[in-house]
């Protein structure tokens, strides 16, 4: 048997951890904000930012140089202290460096040890398959109970390996500590030899051309979606496991449209947020990961004219049922949830 028994899955995996949990918190996550904690001037500014992302995300591992490894695990448990997160509600997160590097035990027992009690979720980046959540499980676990925590810290896995993405469904099922998937489209694409030099985007080359013209006139080509196959395959395996998918970083920040237009597939195919990488990034990810108010009308429109969710009704000529109202449901939770913390959405869903 490869599988833990149901009732050994939601065991701790040591003595003085705190048990797992059976449901994860309902949050609102549409942006993981990127935070390089070794800058001085940036760390700064987390306590203003803090109450204006739904997630802030201390980066320890690529685009943090070798040598300030030692400086962003360090500024990550400043940051971890410098802001009340559990109290008020925004999610903070640390990306630790992966499994085969010289930093992960390191990060991770620091974090833990020192900033556990504040911290919501560690991403793991480069999860090749199920073996690696269970290792970073068992370690994570001993360190919970060393540090006296009573909330388990939940892990949050990046897809970027070819390995990865195969056996994406058992990394989404390999513990109940699972959070949630991001797609990690600049490694992934490197890994399987993608010839790009992106991070995550759609590219002029992948395209689809018009069949011919008899008069041999201009054919139209358009652009295609790189990511299409992969961001619906994560989803998939995600909600099947009861968790969260995500985006992901949108690398090009000075082109603020094409970043909107990504994070708005995604949210359309299931996503329930991506990474903001600068402050620019971060109002694109809350208006897309945000209902728009017509739609959340109208999906009230639909659960008010099934109340016990079963039936047929027509609205504006269009058939309404269960299934619909289940649509309707994740819009109109979803509205609600953003609500609770956005007064300005709340005032657009509520008029
Ligand atoms: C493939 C992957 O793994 S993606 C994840 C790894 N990459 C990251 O985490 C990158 C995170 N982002 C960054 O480091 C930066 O945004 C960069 C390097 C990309 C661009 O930074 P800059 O060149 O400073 O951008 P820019 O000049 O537009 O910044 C404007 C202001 O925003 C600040 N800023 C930029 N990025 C951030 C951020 N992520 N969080 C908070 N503040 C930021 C800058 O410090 C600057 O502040 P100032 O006006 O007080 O001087
Ligand atoms: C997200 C990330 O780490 C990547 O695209 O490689
Ligand atoms: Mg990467």
């Amino acid at each position: 048997m490869s599988q833990k028994t149901p009732r050994n899955f939601f065991k701790p995996l040591a003595i003085g951890a705190p048990e797992p949990m059976r449901d994860l918190p309902v949050k609102i996550e549409r942006m993981i904000h990127f935070v390089p904690p070794h800058l001085d001037k940036v760390r700064a500014k987390v306590p203003d930012m803090a109450p204006k992302v739904d997630v802030i995300l201390a980066n320890l591992e690529d685009a943090i140089p070798a040598d300030a490894k030692d400086a962003a695990r360090a500024g990550a448990i400043e940051m971890a202290n410098m802001y009340d997160w559990q109290g008020k509600g925004t999610g903070f997160w640390s990306r630790v460096n992966p499994l085969n590097s010289p930093w992960f035990q390191d990060d991770v027992s620091e974090l833990v040890l020192k900033a556990g009690h504040q911290l919501d979720v560690i991403m793991l980046p480069k999860v090749e398959g199920p073996w690696d959540i269970h290792f970073a499980d068992q370690y994570v676990a001993q360190l919970e109970a060393k540090a006296g925590l009573t909330r388990p810290i939940l892990f949050h896995a990046i897809l970027e390996t070819a390995q990865g993405m195969s056996l994406v469904e058992e990394i989404a099922l390999a513990s109940p500590r699972m959070q949630g998937i991001s797609l990690g489209p600049a490694d992934l694409a490197a890994d399987r030899k993608m010839k790009t030099t992106r991070v995550g985007g759609g590219h002029p080359f992948y395209r689809v051309l018009e069949d011919p013209h008899a008069d041999g006139s201009e054919r139209a080509s358009v652009q295609q979606d790189l990511w299409h196959y992969t961001i619906a395959r994560m989803v998939d395996a995600c909600r099947m496991a009861g968790i969260n998918a995500f985006y992901g970083p949108f690398g090009d920040i000075s082109d603020l449209d094409a970043c909107e237009q990504q994070f708005r597939n995604a949210f359309l195919l299931g996503c329930a947020g991506a990474w903001s990488l600068h402050p620019n990034q971060i109002d694109i990810a809350k208006r897309v990961f945000s209902p728009d108010p017509d739609e959340v009308k109208f999906a009230r429109r639909i659960l008010e004219a099934m109340p016990d969710g079963t039936g047929v009704a027509m609205l504006d000529g269009k058939m309404q049922d269960d299934a619909t109202w289940k649509q309707a449901k994740v819009i109109a939770d979803l509205a609600d949830l953003v609500a609770a913390k956005d007064p300005d959405l709340a005032a657009a869903y509520n008029n």
